[in-house]
């Protein structure tokens, strides 16, 4: 019964729900009702036909999800022949060509740009950049997706997800990693552990963490009631913004609202255009219906704002820089009388990680851990150590153990297999990081004691670079390189509190930090001091490589919202919970027995 409808309106609705019905048994006929809005009538038609249509006549559960198992790409293995076959037949193919994608349908606008390969400055691909009008046209489309999505049984919008990881971790492994070895700069190892091993773990793990969420129901009910939570999408379009440095991130960005039931604009990062859009077509190939994750490149000051703009806006998924997401954030605030609802907005965003050295760590275990983090894909992870902070007992053997290991790095092409650093990302990152360099070059507190070069003749290279200063406010102490740059500042080796305080108040990042001691009270003080320093921390290993499923990743105060990427928290974002109750029981008397004489 629909309580407080008036007599037309219930008339109304009845027939809507007589017209819907009609239109369904006897697609595609046209809808016989001229005087209901067409809005309301597609909405009533698309949404009874898509429940009636896939009944879920069990308790269906997720098989269980494991990491995806690395492969080593070590001389003479078969992967490292089936991924140099890729690349070479990748960069035969090249150029390729990147439409835009809105309900499916490939649309081309002639207005081109180029995604360039790194290592070599040549054309990867071209790509076709939306404008409002097509922005406007996907908000429409994933709109008109949504309920059909939405009522989709949860088993088979998990499985969409669940095919697609094995869809990539088989059939189009190599080819995605070698979209991200060429587009974006990585090795193979590298490429391995973003475009193979974390996306597939992403869409794995979100499958079962979205099951965890659903399960998820009242834990009391009344005599005679029968209480329930539904998680429901959120009403309008989720908006994915990702960065360029984790094709993983750009898979996830958008997935793991859709997994939910949403619907998602996605405007992937100009430098990670063509493994972007492979990740787009595994979807479309494992059922992910047309509409439910639009793909629109472009100019993104544009394309964002008219997005952020819509009334339709109900969420910002973003990865990338702290200062684009500040200013996404104020954009939002600014038009929060537009929106049906308030917007959930989930940023994580840029880091000034540290490694933390107690005078009693292994000294051989720091250097190799901080070479790791600091010069993996050329310090481009958010997590990458930046800084670290050693005690003068064990300064000597650290020093030297850096320099030596340094000059072991082999720098170059991604497709020398044999180089551990290979390309920053363009010409704007180049020249960014050189300055840095610079600065440090010409200041009186600091030395450069490894490094200090770059060339960009062919590619985009920069030495890995060690800078060790004896101001704790030094620019390269606080501030986000996202390049081959690491700072050090020595301290007295009795002065850790002061300077896990000092540290903790260096830069106004939190997003990854790395512990290092034998002393178990030195690790136990440590974290305590630094407890807000870091949404990732590490106690003697490396501050970059979280796995999902292993550890929820995301920083706090300029480095995010902390909604952990690749964890049930995450999900929780990009539902609105309903609760139900359901009572069995007839009401006697609505006078309280207290009532009574
Ligand atoms: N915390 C994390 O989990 C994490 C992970 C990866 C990268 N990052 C951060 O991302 C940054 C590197 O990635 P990036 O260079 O692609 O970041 P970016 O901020 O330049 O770009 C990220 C996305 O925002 C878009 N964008 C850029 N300017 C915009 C504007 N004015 N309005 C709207 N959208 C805009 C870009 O096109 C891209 O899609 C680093 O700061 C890094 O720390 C953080
Ligand atoms: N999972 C990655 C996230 C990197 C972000 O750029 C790491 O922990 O290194």
């Amino acid at each position: 019964m629909l309580r407080g409808t008036t007599v037309g309106a219930r008339s109304t609705l009845r027939l809507a729900a007589r017209a819907a019905t009609a239109a369904y048994k006897t697609r595609p006929a046209p809808l016989p009702l001229r005087s209901l809005s067409v809005s309301f009538l597609s909405y009533r038609t698309h949404h009874l036909y898509s429940t009636m249509a896939n009944p879920q006549l069990g308790l269906f559960t997720i098989p269980a999800v494991e990491n995806e198992p690395m492969k080593s790409y070590a001389p003479g293995s078969p992967e490292r022949a089936a991924l140099q076959a890729a690349l070479a037949e990748m960069q035969a193919q090249a150029p390729f060509h990147v439409p835009i994608v809105i309900n499916g349908e490939q649309i081309k606008t002639g207005k081109v740009a180029q995604q360039l390969n790194p290592s070599d400055k040549s054309v990867l691909c071209t790509y076709e950049e939306a404008d409002v009008a097509l922005l406007n046209k996907a908000i429409d489309g994933a709109l008109k997706a949504r309920a059909a999505w939405e009522a989709m049984p949860f088993a088979d919008r998990a499985a969409i997800f669940l095919k697609a990881a094995d869809l990539l971790s088989q059939k189009y492994r190599y080819k995605v990693m070698a979209a991200t070895m060429l587009g974006q700069g990585k090795n193979a190892w590298q490429a391995e552990i973003d475009a193979a091993a974390e996306l597939a773990d992403f869409w794995r793990f979100n499958a079962q963490y979205a099951q965890d969420v659903y399960k998820q129901q009242p834990i009391k009910n009344a005599p005679g009631n029968w209480n329930r939570v539904e998680y429901r999408s959120l009403e309008g379009f989720i908006l994915a913004v990702s960065p360029f440095n984790f094709t993983a991130i750009g898979g996830n960005l958008g997935s793991a609202p859709a997994i939910m039931g949403n619907v998602v604009v996605w405007k992937p990062a100009p430098a990670a255009i063509l493994s972007n859009y492979l990740v787009l077509e595994i979807l479309h190939e494992a059922g992910l219906p047309k509409g439910v994750l639009q793909f629109i490149p472009g100019d993104a000051p544009t394309l964002v704002g008219a997005a952020i703009d819509s009334p339709d806006f109900a969420g910002l998924h973003f990865t990338g820089s702290t200062a684009v997401f500040k200013k996404l954030w104020k954009d939002i605030a600014m038009n929060v009388d537009k929106y049906k609802n308030y917007p959930r907005v989930v940023g994580e965003t840029g880091g000034k990680n540290m490694h933390m050295v107690h005078k009693s760590a292994d000294p051989r275990q720091v250097v190799l851990q901080t070479i790791r983090s600091a010069f993996e894909y050329q310090g481009q992870k958010c997590s990458a150590c930046s800084r670290a902070y050693i005690p003068d007992n064990l300064w000597p053997e650290i020093k030297a153990g850096l320099i030596a290991e340094a000059k072991r790095i082999k720098v170059g092409p991604v497709t020398d297999f044999t180089n551990f650093v290979t390309p920053v990302i363009n010409q704007f990152a180049f020249d960014k990081i050189k300055g840095f360099i610079e600065y440090a070059k010409a200041a009186k507190d600091a030395e450069i004691i490894s490094g200090g070069t770059y060339d960009d003749s062919k590619g985009y290279f920069i030495q890995p670079t060690i800078i060790v200063t004896t101001n704790p406010a030094f620019k390269t102490l606080t501030d986000e390189i996202f390049g081959p740059v690491l700072t050090i500042y020595v301290y007295p080796a009795d002065q850790f509190d002061e300077t896990c305080a000092l540290a903790d108040k260096t830069s106004p990042y939190a997003l990854t930090c790395a512990l290092f001691a034998t002393d178990r009270q030195a690790l136990v003080h440590g974290a305590n001091l630094l407890r807000h320093a870091a949404g990732n921390f590490y106690l003697n290993d490396k501050s970059t490589g979280a796995v999902v499923g292993q550890q929820p990743f995301g920083g706090s105060r300029a480095s995010g919202t902390n909604d952990k990427a690749g964890a049930a928290m995450n999900l929780l974002r990009w539902v609105s919970a309903r609760a139900i109750k359901e009572n069995f029981l007839p009401l006697p008397d609505f006078l309280y027995p207290s009532n009574h004489q």
